[in-house]
């Protein structure tokens, strides 16, 4: 499509392209429809969403690599206003697609160099990135580089897994390690981080003592039905405070029936109703940056992950849409 392709345009902040116009599945599927980074001009840049097409990580079904563009195809839907949040996500800030983040396939250490080296890049321009994943290794070089900015941060991580484990197979960077390690180099604040959505088996009980000295509190997923979307959001929000918060999705938080294109699925899940009301509960919260991870198109069927994970994006912009400066 040429630069002339029509898009909405709330308080001078370039949108997605206007799907009245232009059919909304032609022309390439950037998140959203919104505008690549190059396309803004010199307007500022307040939310860059960004692709970390990796998954040299996992322990289980390979495919996470596949996430961004997946979840950019599953995002042509999405429209400009969000009624729940009473907002414009585009038109309160200004978002746009900043494209893939290069990370080598042929070397873990590499990969997440480049990473954490391209999150710094694209801070010095946006001020808050969304990152689509990728296997959930990626959330360690990115806490790497936004606590640079913002000292340690309060994690509120989604997932079925605790992803503190030590090692595997004697390796320390995997997607099953990343907040052991994020804790132990002092990116979190162990007294406002936590888990939503834990469940399945463990190797064992002491898993949750070290995650416990490693500053996680958890909501499982067997108590949601007791606590209810606001119990949940009640527990986070006395946690995090008025610390800046990290959100990180990964997207088998969702019960399978709900995402089914992930690596390491677990029954029992949460609806994807309830994670996105918990997270539009986050609105006012220092969200200083977020992610969505664990999106394996192999294992999605008709879209279903790749839709959950748009939402739960869209989600993610329209809380940081709450706390945009004016
Ligand atoms: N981060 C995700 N999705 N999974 C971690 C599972 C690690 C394991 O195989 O025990
Ligand atoms: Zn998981
Ligand atoms: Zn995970």
């Amino acid at each position: 499509m040429s630069q002339e392709t029509p898009r909405t345009v709330e308080n001078g902040r370039v949108g997605p392209v206007l799907s009245t116009d232009v059919p909304r599945y032609a022309g390439p599927a950037t998140f959203a429809l919104l505008p690549r980074v190059d396309e803004i001009g010199s307007n500022d840049l307040d939310v860059a969403v960004v692709g970390v097409p990796f998954d040299g990580g996992v322990s289980y079904r390979p495919g996470a690599r596949f996430g961004p563009s997946h979840v950019r195809e599953s995002s042509r839907l999405l429209r400009p206003y969000n009624p729940a949040m009473e907002l414009s996500p585009f038109g309160v800030q200004q978002v746009a697609d900043a494209g893939d983040i290069v990370a080598n396939p042929f070397s873990l250490e590499e990969a997440v160099q480049q990473i954490e080296r391209a999150s710094d890049e694209l801070l010095e321009r946006a001020g808050r990135l969304l990152t689509i994943g990728g296997d959930h290794t990626i959330a360690l070089p990115l806490l790497r580089s936004v606590s640079r900015r913002h000292g340690p941060i309060a994690v509120v991580h989604f997932d079925a897994h605790l992803d503190t484990w030590d090692t595997y197979f004697g390796a320390p960077t995997t997607h099953g390690t990343p907040f052991r390690r994020a804790s132990e180099e002092g990116l979190i604040d162990r007294e406002g981080s936590m888990h939503v959505g834990i469940r399945g088996p463990l190797y064992a009980a002491q898993d949750l003592v070290d995650d416990n000295a490693l500053g996680f509190q958890i909501v499982p997923a067997r108590e949601m039905d007791a606590l209810g979307v606001s119990g949940v959001v009640e527990q986070i929000r006395a946690r995090v405070q008025d610390r800046p918060v990290y959100v990180s999705v990964d997207i088998d938080v969702l019960d399978p029936a709900f995402a089914p294109g992930t690596g390491t699925p677990e029954a029992g899940g949460l609806l994807s109703r309830e994670l996105l009301a918990i997270l539009r509960g986050l609105a006012g919260v220092d969200l200083v940056g977020a992610d969505v991870v664990e999106v394996s198109p192999p294992y999605d069927h008709a879209e279903i992950t790749g839709i959950a994970a748009s939402h739960v994006a869209y989600e993610l912009v329209s809380a940081m849409g709450k706390t945009a400066r004016p």
